[in-house]
């Protein structure tokens, strides 16, 4: 039997991609693709949803899934720390036991990236996030780098916030659990984060780039799977992958 998705977003770049990941699959169908103008009962019925639009849509949707209790993996960017709280909440008063996947990259290469870093957090008081995205990408800073600074931040939580001066001017960048992160959007490129750490003589820059939309295919495969499976808010493929084990860790709002 296969696991029916709905994949909401389905016009979009990285729809498109999922739609083509479940033709090539024999464990997956295609329940119902939604677009901007279609309607969210389109969700109803589907073993799994896949949320992949834009930060200003996807709340309704994920709200949606909670609601009807629907298995849910959402890949759009936007959703921090502290909205994921308010997820959880309303999964808690709704009574949902469905697994509410929140996955701000599906590369591998990506969450190991993350992962090192809130790893050597600790040892670096000089902690900033460069990261680089193609000029079609709305929102900033990126998820990734959202998600890594707050890994970063919670990796720190023994040894103080990190230092960052004169934060107060704004090409410092934004502030993201303490961490100066700094957003480019630039033609040519498709994705890439640099997180530079300063020591006592020496710096250690952790790079990720993303060459090919095909690096996030195993992710996506790995969320959908597992998505039936989880219970309640899942943060991050580092969970999926058995990456949350390694260094230091903080609470995520599940
Ligand atoms: N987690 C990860 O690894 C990755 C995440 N992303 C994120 O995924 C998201 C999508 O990226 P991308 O595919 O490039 O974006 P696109 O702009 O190419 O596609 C957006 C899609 O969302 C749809 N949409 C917009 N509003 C709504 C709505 N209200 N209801 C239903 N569908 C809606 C659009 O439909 P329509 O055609 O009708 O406008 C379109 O299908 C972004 O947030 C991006 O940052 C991207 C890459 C990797
Ligand atoms: O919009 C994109 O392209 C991407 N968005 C995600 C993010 O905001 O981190 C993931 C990846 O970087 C590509």
């Amino acid at each position: 039997m296969t696991t029916s998705i709905a994949v909401v977003g389905i016009t979009g770049t990285m729809g498109r991609l999922v739609e083509a990941l479940i033709e090539r699959s024999d464990d997956l169908s295609l329940h119902a693709g939604l677009r901007s103008t279609s309607s969210l009962d389109e969700m109803l019925g589907a073993d799994v949803v896949i949320d992949l639009t834009h930060p200003g849509a996807s709340q309704a949707v994920v709200e949606f899934a909670v609601d009807h209790d629907i298995p849910l993996v959402v890949g759009t960017s936007g959703w921090s720390r502290d909205r994921i709280a308010t997820i959880e909440a309303r999964r808690r008063a709704a009574e949902s036991s469905a697994g509410v996947l929140f996955i701000p990259n599906f590369s591998v290469g990506s969450v190991l990236g993350t992962t090192l870093s809130a790893l050597a957090a600790p040892y670096f008081d000089s902690i900033e996030i460069l990261e680089a995205h193609h000029a079609g990408k709305i929102d900033s800073p990126s998820g990734t780098a959202v998600r890594t600074a707050e890994r970063i931040g919670e990796a720190r939580s023994g040894v103080g916030p990190v230092a960052a001066p004169h934060t107060d001017q704004r090409a410092r960048g934004q502030q993201v659990s303490g961490v100066p992160v700094h957003s480019m959007r630039l033609a040519g490129v498709l994705a890439r984060q640099d997180v530079v750490f300063g020591g006592t003589g020496e710096t250690l820059t952790i790079t990720h780039s993303t060459l090919s939309a095909s690096s996030y295919e195993s992710g996506i495969l790995l969320a959908l799977a597992a998505a039936r499976n989880e219970t309640g808010v899942v943060v991050g493929l580092d969970r999926l992958l058995g990456l949350d084990a390694i260094g230091p860790r903080g609470s995520d709002p599940a």
